[in-house]
Protein backbone atom coordinates (compact mmCIF):
# COMPACT_ATOMS: atom_id res chain seq x y z
CA UNK A 1 0.00 0.00 0.00
CA UNK A 2 1.05 3.34 -0.68
CA UNK A 3 1.95 5.66 2.05
CA UNK A 4 -0.58 9.20 2.61
CA UNK A 5 1.90 11.89 2.81
CA UNK A 6 1.27 14.33 5.56
CA UNK A 7 2.30 17.24 6.65
CA UNK A 8 1.81 18.13 10.02
CA UNK A 9 3.26 21.69 11.61
CA UNK A 10 6.08 21.47 13.66
CA UNK A 11 5.02 23.36 17.05
CA UNK A 12 4.02 23.01 20.15
CA UNK A 13 0.53 23.00 19.65
CA UNK A 14 0.96 20.01 17.54
CA UNK A 15 3.12 17.43 19.56
CA UNK A 16 -0.49 15.40 21.40
CA UNK A 17 -1.21 15.13 17.84
CA UNK A 18 2.07 13.53 16.43
CA UNK A 19 2.47 11.52 20.16
CA UNK A 20 -0.80 10.01 18.94
CA UNK A 21 0.34 9.19 15.34
CA UNK A 22 3.75 7.93 16.80
CA UNK A 23 2.44 5.66 18.92
CA UNK A 24 -0.41 3.89 16.82
CA UNK A 25 -0.05 1.74 14.16
CA UNK A 26 -1.08 4.18 11.66
CA UNK A 27 2.39 5.79 11.58
CA UNK A 28 3.60 2.85 9.28
CA UNK A 29 0.96 3.87 6.93
CA UNK A 30 2.11 7.37 6.71
CA UNK A 31 5.04 9.62 5.66
CA UNK A 32 5.08 11.98 8.62
CA UNK A 33 6.85 15.48 7.77
CA UNK A 34 6.87 18.65 10.19
CA UNK A 35 7.25 21.87 8.85
CA UNK A 36 6.06 25.32 9.72
CA UNK A 37 1.92 26.59 8.73
CA UNK A 38 2.95 28.58 5.75
CA UNK A 39 5.18 25.51 4.04
CA UNK A 40 2.06 23.11 5.16
CA UNK A 41 -0.04 25.04 3.44
CA UNK A 42 2.02 24.77 0.08
CA UNK A 43 2.41 20.78 0.09
CA UNK A 44 -1.43 20.50 0.33
CA UNK A 45 -1.75 23.08 -2.31
CA UNK A 46 1.00 21.81 -4.61
CA UNK A 47 -0.03 17.82 -3.87
CA UNK A 48 3.46 17.16 -2.26
CA UNK A 49 1.39 15.43 0.47
CA UNK A 50 -1.99 14.70 0.33
CA UNK A 51 -3.39 15.52 3.98
CA UNK A 52 -1.75 18.77 5.81
CA UNK A 53 -2.57 20.26 9.43
CA UNK A 54 -3.15 23.55 7.65
CA UNK A 55 -4.02 27.16 8.07
CA UNK A 56 -7.32 27.21 7.60
CA UNK A 57 -6.83 30.82 5.27
CA UNK A 58 -5.27 28.36 2.67
CA UNK A 59 -8.39 26.42 2.24
CA UNK A 60 -9.78 28.49 -0.70
CA UNK A 61 -6.50 27.90 -2.46
CA UNK A 62 -6.73 23.36 -1.96
CA UNK A 63 -8.38 21.60 -5.05
CA UNK A 64 -10.97 19.00 -3.81
CA UNK A 65 -10.26 20.54 0.13
CA UNK A 66 -11.71 18.50 2.38
CA UNK A 67 -11.43 18.43 6.65
CA UNK A 68 -10.85 14.62 7.17
CA UNK A 69 -10.63 14.87 10.82
CA UNK A 70 -12.89 15.45 13.87
CA UNK A 71 -9.62 17.44 15.50
CA UNK A 72 -7.48 20.74 14.75
CA UNK A 73 -5.45 23.49 16.16
CA UNK A 74 -8.58 25.99 17.57
CA UNK A 75 -9.27 28.34 20.83
CA UNK A 76 -12.04 29.68 22.61
CA UNK A 77 -10.54 33.16 23.27
CA UNK A 78 -7.41 33.69 24.27
CA UNK A 79 -4.54 31.22 22.63
CA UNK A 80 -1.91 33.01 23.70
CA UNK A 81 0.61 32.09 20.75
CA UNK A 82 -1.26 34.11 18.04
CA UNK A 83 -0.40 37.88 18.73
CA UNK A 84 -0.50 41.46 17.53
CA UNK A 85 2.91 42.53 19.18
CA UNK A 86 2.95 46.91 19.16
CA UNK A 87 4.83 49.73 20.14
CA UNK A 88 1.74 51.87 19.79
CA UNK A 89 -2.01 50.89 20.93
CA UNK A 90 -4.04 49.59 18.33
CA UNK A 91 -5.53 52.61 17.10
CA UNK A 92 -2.34 54.11 16.34
CA UNK A 93 -0.56 51.06 14.11
CA UNK A 94 0.33 52.36 10.76
CA UNK A 95 2.43 49.76 9.78
CA UNK A 96 2.60 45.76 10.59
CA UNK A 97 5.21 42.94 9.84
CA UNK A 98 3.52 39.75 8.88
CA UNK A 99 4.72 36.58 9.96
CA UNK A 100 5.98 34.64 7.13
CA UNK A 101 5.46 31.07 8.87
CA UNK A 102 1.45 32.17 9.16
CA UNK A 103 -0.99 31.90 6.63
CA UNK A 104 -4.22 32.02 8.74
CA UNK A 105 -2.78 34.85 11.34
CA UNK A 106 -1.93 37.60 9.11
CA UNK A 107 -5.19 37.30 7.77
CA UNK A 108 -6.56 37.03 10.71
CA UNK A 109 -4.46 40.83 11.64
CA UNK A 110 -6.24 41.84 8.46
CA UNK A 111 -9.64 41.11 9.37
CA UNK A 112 -9.44 42.43 12.56
CA UNK A 113 -7.84 45.88 11.58
CA UNK A 114 -10.04 46.36 8.78
CA UNK A 115 -13.69 45.13 10.07
CA UNK A 116 -13.21 45.28 13.62
CA UNK A 117 -10.84 48.33 14.68
CA UNK A 118 -11.75 49.48 11.22
CA UNK A 119 -7.78 50.83 11.17
CA UNK A 120 -5.95 51.57 7.44
CA UNK A 121 -2.83 49.72 7.66
CA UNK A 122 0.19 49.13 5.36
CA UNK A 123 1.69 45.20 5.65
CA UNK A 124 4.85 44.53 4.54
CA UNK A 125 6.89 40.82 4.78
CA UNK A 126 9.97 42.11 4.84
CA UNK A 127 12.19 41.36 8.41
CA UNK A 128 14.31 44.90 7.87
CA UNK A 129 11.45 47.24 7.39
CA UNK A 130 11.05 48.94 11.21
CA UNK A 131 7.01 48.54 11.69
CA UNK A 132 5.02 49.79 14.30
CA UNK A 133 3.58 46.19 15.29
CA UNK A 134 4.14 42.29 14.04
CA UNK A 135 2.53 39.40 13.67
CA UNK A 136 3.76 36.38 15.51
CA UNK A 137 2.62 32.96 16.05
CA UNK A 138 3.75 29.74 17.45
CA UNK A 139 6.55 29.01 19.86
CA UNK A 140 8.39 32.00 18.98
CA UNK A 141 5.74 33.90 21.12
CA UNK A 142 6.38 31.82 24.16
CA UNK A 143 7.13 34.10 26.80
CA UNK A 144 7.16 37.53 24.54
CA UNK A 145 3.87 38.78 25.97
CA UNK A 146 5.92 41.63 28.35
CA UNK A 147 8.45 42.41 25.90
CA UNK A 148 5.98 44.86 23.94
CA UNK A 149 4.42 47.67 25.13
CA UNK A 150 1.02 46.25 23.46
CA UNK A 151 0.26 42.62 23.24
CA UNK A 152 -3.08 41.48 20.65
CA UNK A 153 -4.06 37.82 21.24
CA UNK A 154 -5.97 37.23 18.34
CA UNK A 155 -7.97 34.49 19.62
CA UNK A 156 -9.28 36.74 22.21
CA UNK A 157 -10.17 39.83 19.68
CA UNK A 158 -11.49 37.15 17.55
CA UNK A 159 -14.22 36.46 19.79
CA UNK A 160 -14.99 39.93 21.18
CA UNK A 161 -15.92 40.75 17.76
CA UNK A 162 -17.82 37.84 16.44
CA UNK A 163 -18.76 35.86 20.05
CA UNK A 164 -17.08 32.63 18.08
CA UNK A 165 -14.33 30.37 19.04
CA UNK A 166 -11.83 30.25 16.10
CA UNK A 167 -10.25 27.43 14.24
CA UNK A 168 -6.39 28.03 12.82
CA UNK A 169 -5.30 25.22 11.02
CA UNK A 170 -7.47 21.91 10.57
CA UNK A 171 -6.41 18.36 9.07
CA UNK A 172 -7.11 19.21 5.08
CA UNK A 173 -6.71 16.89 2.23
CA UNK A 174 -6.61 17.45 -1.11
CA UNK A 175 -8.28 14.17 -2.23
CA UNK A 176 -10.88 11.63 -1.06
CA UNK A 177 -9.65 9.35 1.81
CA UNK A 178 -11.18 6.24 2.35
CA UNK A 179 -12.94 6.17 5.70
CA UNK A 180 -11.71 2.92 7.27
CA UNK A 181 -7.93 5.54 7.21
CA UNK A 182 -10.12 8.56 8.73
CA UNK A 183 -11.53 6.38 11.51
CA UNK A 184 -7.83 5.57 12.69
CA UNK A 185 -6.52 8.65 11.81
CA UNK A 186 -8.84 10.29 14.31
CA UNK A 187 -8.43 7.47 16.57
CA UNK A 188 -4.85 8.18 17.20
CA UNK A 189 -4.73 12.02 17.22
CA UNK A 190 -7.63 11.75 20.34
CA UNK A 191 -5.17 8.99 21.72
CA UNK A 192 -2.63 11.98 21.47
CA UNK A 193 -5.13 14.22 23.58
CA UNK A 194 -5.70 11.93 26.24
CA UNK A 195 -2.03 11.76 26.77
CA UNK A 196 -1.18 15.40 27.09
CA UNK A 197 0.20 14.65 30.40
CA UNK A 198 3.09 12.30 29.07
CA UNK A 199 3.49 14.92 26.51
CA UNK A 200 3.84 17.55 28.43
CA UNK A 201 6.72 15.76 30.35
CA UNK A 202 8.77 15.16 27.29
CA UNK A 203 8.65 19.39 26.07
CA UNK A 204 11.29 22.05 27.52
CA UNK A 205 10.61 24.26 30.32
CA UNK A 206 9.40 27.70 28.98
CA UNK A 207 10.24 30.71 30.69
CA UNK A 208 7.09 32.80 32.12
CA UNK A 209 4.82 30.52 29.76
CA UNK A 210 2.80 28.05 31.23
CA UNK A 211 2.73 24.68 28.46
CA UNK A 212 -0.10 23.04 30.87
CA UNK A 213 -2.89 26.07 30.70
CA UNK A 214 -1.42 26.06 27.11
CA UNK A 215 -2.04 22.78 25.79
CA UNK A 216 -5.31 21.75 28.18
CA UNK A 217 -6.68 25.60 27.98
CA UNK A 218 -5.84 27.55 25.63
CA UNK A 219 -5.69 25.75 23.26
CA UNK A 220 -8.97 23.51 22.04
CA UNK A 221 -8.56 20.97 19.38
CA UNK A 222 -12.37 19.98 18.50
CA UNK A 223 -14.03 20.30 15.21
CA UNK A 224 -17.03 22.05 16.94
CA UNK A 225 -20.12 23.25 15.00
CA UNK A 226 -19.51 26.68 16.43
CA UNK A 227 -15.50 26.63 15.12
CA UNK A 228 -16.92 25.90 11.62
CA UNK A 229 -19.48 28.42 11.71
CA UNK A 230 -16.32 30.55 12.66
CA UNK A 231 -14.51 29.71 9.61
CA UNK A 232 -17.09 30.12 7.05
CA UNK A 233 -17.57 34.12 8.63
CA UNK A 234 -13.67 34.05 8.25
CA UNK A 235 -13.18 32.90 4.92
CA UNK A 236 -15.80 35.07 4.06
CA UNK A 237 -14.13 38.15 5.49
CA UNK A 238 -11.17 37.38 3.75
CA UNK A 239 -12.65 37.30 0.44
CA UNK A 240 -13.61 41.35 1.12
CA UNK A 241 -10.42 42.40 1.97
C1 LIG B 1 -2.31 28.58 17.53
C2 LIG B 1 -1.52 28.58 16.50
O1 LIG B 1 -2.10 28.21 15.33
C3 LIG B 1 -1.46 28.19 14.11
C4 LIG B 1 -1.51 29.31 13.27
C5 LIG B 1 -1.35 29.16 11.93
C6 LIG B 1 -1.27 30.35 11.01
O2 LIG B 1 -1.26 31.47 11.48
O3 LIG B 1 -1.19 30.14 9.77
C7 LIG B 1 -1.23 27.88 11.38
C8 LIG B 1 -1.18 26.77 12.15
C9 LIG B 1 -1.23 26.83 13.59
O4 LIG B 1 0.03 26.45 14.09
C10 LIG B 1 -0.07 28.95 16.60
O5 LIG B 1 0.70 28.70 15.68
O6 LIG B 1 0.31 29.46 17.64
Amino acid sequence: MNKIKISAVAYTNTKAFIYGLEHSDIINKIDLSLDIPSDCAAKVISGQVDIGLMPVAAIPLVSNANIVADYCIGSDGAVNSVFIFSDVPVEKIKTLRLDGHSRTSNNLAKVLLKFYWKQEVEFTTDPIVKTDAIVLIGDRTFGKKNNFAFAYDMGEEWKKFTGLPFMYAAWVANKEIDQAFKDEFNAALKFGLEHRKEVLKELPKTENFDLEDYLYHKLQFDVTEDRKKALNMFLGYIEEL
